[in-house]
């Protein structure tokens, strides 16, 4: 039996230069990974089964296909390995919410089968195959600190912020990750710096995040409640939304804040956490 972490992702900054010719967007992101996610478990077996537990379950139980059956489905057409396999996914992040959640499962797929197989991790045929299942699912891969460029698949990593407590808030709903980049004005707002990671991001933006907001009001009211936090460094909005974040100066700041959120609006997802 393995088990892989399908981490949840921040786009701790999210910088769109230009629409591509293909239809993708150039971005310049500082893509980070926090410790918790969903759960993925990968078993030998006599014929392939998938099956999907966890708070966040049903919406995709309803769906025919899925990131995770995709990912084996790739890996088995790239590296021949037809052994049946019986994949378990505990599903405890929200869908559609700008964290990566199907990318990441996607990623932990193929992290499992690849140690299944006595593949390497880094072997240059499984990030392939992660780049055709979606821009963030290399990234997803890597599941570390990086820059990202082009849509999302040209990584550097990059060394810190590791620790550093993360609160992240949902308010229940999905967004389109493709309606959200067509609503974008089309503006180039120009690259994100360099330096200190923490400087980097909060002096960064997310420049989804008007279009998220025309489309998904509900981000204006998480935003506005995490920037009355106290000892945040940053709040900011990641991906295409809905799911916004905050970093702290300390713990006891992230769990004084997720309390308060948790029983002012108990109807909204609250991941106190930090990044790794
Ligand atoms: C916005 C980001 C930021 O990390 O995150 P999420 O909101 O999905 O978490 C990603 O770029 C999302 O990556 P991912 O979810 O893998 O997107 P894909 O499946 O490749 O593409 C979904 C759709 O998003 C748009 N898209 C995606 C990536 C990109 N660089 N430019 C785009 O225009 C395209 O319309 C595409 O059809
Ligand atoms: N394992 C999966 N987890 C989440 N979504 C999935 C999965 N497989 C397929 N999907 C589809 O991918 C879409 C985007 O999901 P997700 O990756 O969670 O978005 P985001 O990256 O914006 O958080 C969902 O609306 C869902 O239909």
């Amino acid at each position: 039996m393995i088990q892989e972490i399908a981490r949840a992702k921040l786009n701790l900054a999210l910088h769109v230069r230009h629409r591509r010719s293909d239809g993708y967007h150039a971005l310049e992101t500082l893509f980070a990974f926090v410790r918790d996610g969903d759960l993925l478990t990968l078993s030998d077996a006599e014929t392939d089964r998938f099956a999907i537990t966890g708070p966040f379950a049903a919406t995709l139980q309803a769906e025919s296909d899925n990131l995770v059956t995709r990912a084996r489905d790739r890996f088995r057409l790239t590296f021949g390995d037809d052994r049946p396999c019986a994949i378990l996914l505990d599903k405890r992040l929200p869908v559609a919410s700008g964290i990566g959640g199907g990318s990441a499962d996607a990623a932990a797929a193929l992290r499992a089968l690849a140690t299944r197989a006595g593949v390497r991790h880094d072997d240059p045929d499984l990030l392939a195959c992660a780049n055709v299942l979606g821009s963030d699912v290399p990234a997803c891969l890597l599941s570390r600190t990086a820059i990202g460029r082009g849509r999302g698949e040209d990584l550097v990593p990059v060394d810190g912020l590791g620790g550093v407590p993360a609160l992240l808030v949902n308010p229940g709903v999905g967004v389109s990750t493709a309606a959200v980049f067509e609503r974008w004005d089309g503006v180039d707002r120009g690259s994100i710096g360099s330096g200190d990671l923490l400087e980097v991001a909060r002096s960064g933006r997310n420049d989804l995040e008007p279009p998220a907001r025309s489309l998904a009001p509900a981000i204006d009211g998480v935003l506005a409640v995490l920037a009355r936090q106290p000892r945040t460094h940053m709040v900011r909005m990641s991906g295409s939304g809905a799911t916004c974040f905050a970093l702290f100066e300390d713990a006891p700041a992230c769990a004084a804040a997720a309390e308060a959120i948790r029983s002012a609006e108990p109807g909204w997802w609250c991941l106190e956490t930090a990044l790794i």
